[in-house]
């Protein structure tokens, strides 16, 4: 029975599982809180963002849910299990990867594979097979009898990633995996990203790229003052905040003033002759702008449609008052 049958017949449709549930979670630092009663529900095999400005407590909720550190409140399950009641249960289901690399520099690439199979009791031979495939699968075959010291900013990370695959966790929590990395390097990082997506695993990533979030991430949360201030995927969040707008460049003072006053409350620019109108940049909008510049004479040098992005997102629900940042709203302004 298709699910729109099922909701008519007033039958509850079956949930996927979830692969991290949080309700009231809770962190405070002496008189500082961090976490103010954060709710998660993440479904396994996506892939969930956290996104937050500096300091906002991602690295914090990070280390709560895979039991580095314990939380004041609020339920929490991972992989089914409660962080401060069974931490060996979520350990041996989740992977951690990112800022605190776990490689050891004295040690090959294929060495370092080998003893996070011996960590993981795998055994001698179905280790050996592990690390000679995930050094196939992330094109290290050539380097691995080299130390990671020897490695580019790309290779160390994905054998990062690969150790963390040896013990084959289900959930995988990715600390800004892209840092510092070349746009080749973050390309192949994304795709293997998609890749354990497409086999089940789900990741909790934290970014500072937001074109990153854009990307990869079935679900993005943004964290601020201590709450989830939005949670959606990345195309509910763009509709959240006003910000489309057509900008035009004049040729002339005398045009610029003359669409200026034909268009109403917008934003102008006097010396770069430039004009933002509020538009949704569709087609049907845009030709009506164009008809009334043809039928006015007016004559605009240049036109370009901006759509909102992350970063608009961003800035708008993290904005603190007179942060420099307030310049990018300009354009939900003249919305406004
Ligand atoms: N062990 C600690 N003791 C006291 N305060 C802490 C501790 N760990 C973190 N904090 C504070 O908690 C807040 C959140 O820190 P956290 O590292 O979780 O933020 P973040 O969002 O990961 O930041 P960033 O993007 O800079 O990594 C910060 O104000 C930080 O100073």
């Amino acid at each position: 029975m298709n699910p729109a049958a099922r909701t008519l017949l007033g039958m509850t449709t079956s949930r996927s599982p979830r692969a991290i549930t949080a309700t009231g979670l809770r962190k405070a630092y002496g008189e500082q809180v961090v976490l103010d009663g954060i709710d998660l529900d993440i479904a396994e095999g996506t892939v969930f963002s956290l996104l937050g400005p500096n300091g906002a407590g991602k690295t914090t909720m990070v280390q709560i849910l895979s039991t580095l550190i314990g939380a004041d409140g609020g339920d929490i399950r991972v992989a089914g299990h409660d962080p401060a009641k069974d931490p060996d249960a979520v350990r041996s289901a989740i992977g951690v990867t990112g800022q605190f690399s776990a490689v050891d520099h004295l040690l090959t690439g294929e060495e370092n594979l080998l003893l996070m199979a011996d960590l993981n009791y795998l055994g001698r031979r179905e280790g050996r097979r592990r690390a000679a495939e995930l050094l196939e699968r992330f094109d290290l075959v050539d380097a691995a009898k080299r130390t990671p010291a020897t490695y580019s900013g790309g290779m160390q990370r994905r054998l990062d990633i690969a150790m963390t695959l040896v013990g084959q966790p289900r959930i995988i929590f990715l600390d800004e995996p892209t840092s510092g990395l070349d746009p080749r390097s973050r390309h192949t990082m994304w795709q293997i990203v998609r890749d354990l997506v497409a086999g089940g695993v789900t990741v909790f990533l934290t970014t500072q790229y937001l074109d990153e979030a854009d990307q990869l991430a079935d679900r993005i949360a943004v964290l601020n003052g201590g709450k989830l201030v939005a949670e959606g995927t990345a195309e509910e969040l763009k509709r959240r905040i006003p910000g489309g707008h057509v900008r035009l460049r004049f040729a002339v003072p005398g045009d610029l003033e003359r669409a200026a006053r034909a268009f109403g409350e917008v934003s102008r620019d006097d010396e770069a002759l430039t004009l933002q109108v509020p538009s949704d940049g569709s087609v049907r909008e845009l030709r009506s702008l164009l008809d009334w510049l043809d039928a006015e004479s007016v004559d605009a040098e240049e036109l370009s449609v901006h759509t909102p992005d992350l970063d608009d997102v961003f800035f708008a629900l993290t904005e603190k008052p007179g942060n420099p940042t307030a310049q990018v709203t300009t354009a939900q302004k003249v919305n406004a």
